[in-house]
């Protein structure tokens, strides 16, 4: 479903991808873990096309979008929750999830959001900036499914949460999967990964250094890559 090949990333003169290979099955969420500036939202930002410069293979239903705009990449059927969610504060939730209604014949609706996030629903009319940040992030994500991705990718949904408000964003992932959205997930929080997750991708300095399925991803495993002396 997805297929990153050999993918290198470059800000400026800065060489951040290094051949970087991944997949997702459809149906199926795969996590890429890894230490601060790593190269995980890097990753997300060159399948989504808002990397300028990038090179290789990134496969999406067997079309290759490496050279495409970020525009005809989401019409192709990717969709992304942005880190920090990027709600816009000065409208409503309602006008929040407008922005990016599309009418796909059944596709994802307003009112299919509103019963996935009866909180959402029940705060419709409040301003964006005025949510929580669990709301926000139930906003993020229901802005990101009415684009009637077949691909999500998630970025750091669990960022700043309550350990509550964490839990019941996990719950809201595990129904999209039911719902068979294929997604992609960058996390720091690797309890809620390796709970969510079929597979995980660990990477170090643009390169992936650790792939198996998510019940091989352990302590030892953990200790190797992800500890902070490492
Ligand atoms: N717009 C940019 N211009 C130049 N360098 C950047 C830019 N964005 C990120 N970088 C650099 O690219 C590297 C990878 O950053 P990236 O944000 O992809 O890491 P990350 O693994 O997502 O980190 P974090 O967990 O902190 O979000 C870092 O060295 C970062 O400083």
């Amino acid at each position: 479903m997805l297929h990153v090949q050999d993918l290198h990333a470059y800000y400026g003169e800065s060489h951040i991808l290094h051949g970087l290979s991944l997949k997702v099955e459809e149906g199926k969420v795969a996590a890429i873990l890894g230490r601060n500036g790593m190269g995980k939202t890097t990753t997300i930002h060159s399948i989504m096309g808002m990397v300028a410069r990038r090179e290789g293979v990134v496969e999406v239903n067997g079309h290759n979008l490496i050279s495409e705009q970020s525009y005809n990449i989401s019409k192709l059927g990717v969709g992304l929750v942005p880190q920090g969610r990027r709600i816009f504060p000065n409208l409503t939730v309602k006008e929040n999830l407008l922005t990016t209604q599309t009418n796909i014949k059944n596709g994802w609706t307003l009112e299919k959001v509103f019963d996935l996030f009866p909180r959402i629903k029940e705060r419709q009319h409040s301003m964006g900036g005025n949510l929580s940040g669990g709301e926000q992030q139930m906003l993020a994500i229901g802005r990101a499914i009415l684009t009637n991705p077949s691909l999500l990718l998630l970025d750091e949904p669990s960022e700043g949460l309550s350990p509550l408000m964490v839990g019941e964003v996990s719950d809201i992932i595990k129904r999209l999967k039911d719902e068979g959205i294929t997604m992609l997930l960058v996390e720091q929080n690797l309890a809620m990964a390796k709970k969510i997750a079929d597979h995980v991708y660990i990477l170090n300095k643009g390169r992936v250094v650790f792939e198996g399925a998510a019940d091989t991803f352990d302590e030892e495993v953990q200790q190797k890559h992800l500890a902070l002396s490492s």
